[in-house]
């Protein structure tokens, strides 16, 4: 047998312990080979295809530890619709199926998120592919999965970024706000939040009011406190319902810059001087934590256990306490979102954290 694995969309934390997971299962388990695909779906659309022997690493335990992912990443381009650079869009999905069928393989790993999974899942249908998929993604957004390998390493960035924050705002009576990643999930707000004591909580699963926030502040004033933290997640919106934009390239929207509109409401309003920090990609990057090592490390295992099984179409999922797997089409059904009735938005209120109010239109996207 010999097994292909690629690495898709935003990198994390827990991407190479993955890699090395399955690595030592598929060699040392099943004296397999395995081909490690560079750059996604782009290692694959090249002729010839790029991709390297996995089979070297088994011995390397440095990658446990490694941030980033080894084999490279890639969060546009999608084979469906890929960008030519005369500006038009082309199907390039044939070339992805082709570079697979020249590297010889009998099943493809593909770790990403929903976005990525989704393409993963539509190439394998149309080109015979058996593929099992693995759940990664800072924001923690894929249905199924309680915990999906790189979020936990982010929140604990995110928790010491207000653990930093904490003493400066004290020391100067002021209200900081993290602005912390997401994209339309609250996830890594929620659980930062109420890790690190925030007052204030942001997220887009819930409307927040500028007034009740700065009633909020001014209280937490009142009661003798000089300083307050906010966390935002990145896709919370202007008052408007606008939201704050880097780049809409036409293929994919990416957020950032909220923390700064609303430190100029919320610094105007409570007339309190107001900082803010972005953490961007530093949630990304550096060594993932014991538990997402441990998250990666049971993925990786038991989706060759899956291959060597023959069950394909499959995603592995974190769930009361183990590892299982469920069909790959219930996990690409769009991004799971805060559940606003479940523990953790209930946790953050009962601890007086201002979250603000579900929203009034009924929203879509799965919160399981
Ligand atoms: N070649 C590609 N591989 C993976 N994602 C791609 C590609 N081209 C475009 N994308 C888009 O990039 C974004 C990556 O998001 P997503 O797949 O959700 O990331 P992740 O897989 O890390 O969650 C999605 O909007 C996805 O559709
Ligand atoms: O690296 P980029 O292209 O700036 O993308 C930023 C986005 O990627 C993420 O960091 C991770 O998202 P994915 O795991 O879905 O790729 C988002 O939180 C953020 O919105
Ligand atoms: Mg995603």
């Amino acid at each position: 047998m010999r097994i292909g694995i690629l690495t898709s969309g935003g990198d994390c934390a827990g991407l190479n312990a993955v890699i090395l997971a399955v690595v030592r299962r598929a060699v040392l388990g099943y004296g397999w080979d395995v081909v490690g695909i560079r750059q996604g779906t782009h290692g694959l659309m090249q002729d010839p295809p790029q991709a390297i022997d996995l089979n070297d690493h088994v011995n390397n335990d440095g990658m446990l530890r490694l941030g980033g992912t080894i084999l490279g990443t890639v969060n546009k381009g999608d084979p469906f619709h890929y960008p030519m650079p005369d500006g038009s869009f082309a199907d390039r999905s044939a070339e992805v199926i082709a570079g697979y069928n020249k590297l010889g393989l009998d099943a493809l790993i593909g770790v990403g998120g929903d976005g990525s999974m989704a393409i993963l899942h539509r190439l394998a249908k149309m080109g015979g592919i058996n593929l099992v998929g693995i759940p990664k993604t800072i924001d923690n957004d894929l249905a199924q999965t309680e915990y999906s390998i790189g979020f936990t390493t982010a929140v604990n960035v995110a928790v010491e970024a207000l653990d930093r924050l904490q003493p400066t705002a004290a020391s100067h009576d002021r209200i900081m706000i993290l602005e912390v990643m997401g994209r339309d999930a609250g996830h890594i707000a929620l659980f930062a939040g109420v890790a690190g004591g925030a007052d204030a909580i942001l997220i887009p699963e819930m409307d927040y009011d500028l007034d009740a926030l700065t009633e909020h502040c001014l209280n937490i004033r009142k009661r003798g406190r000089n300083h307050a933290l906010v966390i935002v997640a990145e896709a919370v919106k202007r008052d408007d319902g606008s939201a704050v934009t880097q780049e809409n390239d036409g293929q994919k929207i990416r957020y950032g810059g909220i923390g700064h509109w609303l430190a100029d409401e919320l610094g105007a309003r409570t007339g309190w001087e107001t900082r803010v920090t972005v953490l961007g990609h530093v949630q990304r990057g550096g060594i993932p934590s014991p538990r997402d090592r441990v998250i990666a490390s049971a993925f990786g295992v038991h989706a060759v256990d899956l291959i060597a099984e023959g069950r394909f179409d499959r995603v592995v999922a974190w769930s009361k306490r183990k590892v299982i797997d469920v069909d790959m089409a219930d996990v690409i059904v769009g991004p799971r979102l805060v559940d606003t009735n479940g523990t953790m938005v209930s946790t953050a209120k009962g601890l007086g954290a201002y979250l603000g109010t579900p929203p009034k239109t009924v929203r879509t996207a799965k919160t399981v």
